[in-house]
């Protein structure tokens, strides 16, 4: 099994940014640990703070992988572009968040790829992806 991980803008600073909501661990050793915890799945991952950039490695992997962990960031409430890259793709998608998005600014409540997603987990510090791969084991379509 293949699953891509997709971080959006900002979330190569995870470890310095906020780390009193995002915590203080890079994403480069909690990728380690999660090759570690899944040795059985070939992890993927891929970072960028350029919206066009995450669509195209959605549509690039969406064909080629069995899942796909999307932390889109920024980019989750505002993006109907990754939003139809996601519906086009046949692997199915997990929308992913560090923080309880619920439990911020008004803002972060509406997330423009939730619906097209085949789940959201969101509020777990960066357990949220484990969580995400987990959900995708032994799936391999999109609903
Ligand atoms: O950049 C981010 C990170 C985030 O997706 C999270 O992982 O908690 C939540 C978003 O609202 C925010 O813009």
């Amino acid at each position: 099994m293949k699953v891509q991980i997709i971080n959006g803008p900002n979330l190569n600073l995870l470890g310095v940014r906020e780390p009193d909501i995002y915590g203080n661990d890079s994403f480069a050793s909690y990728f380690i640990q999660l090759q570690e915890i899944f040795p059985d799945i070939e992890l993927e991952y891929f970072q960028s703070n350029i919206e066009g950039e995450i669509i195209s490695k959605i549509q690039e992997a969406g064909f080629g992988c069995d899942g796909i962990v999307l932390n889109a960031g920024g980019y989750t409430h505002t993006s109907v572009a990754i939003r139809d890259a996601i519906k086009a793709v046949p692997a199915p998608v997990v929308e992913v968040h560090v923080s309880n998005v619920f439990a911020r600014e008004e803002f972060r409540h509406r997330s423009m790829i939730s619906a097209v997603c085949m789940g959201l987990i969101a509020g777990f510090g960066l357990d949220s992806y484990r969580l995400a791969i987990e959900a995708l084991k032994g799936k391999n379509k999109k609903f």
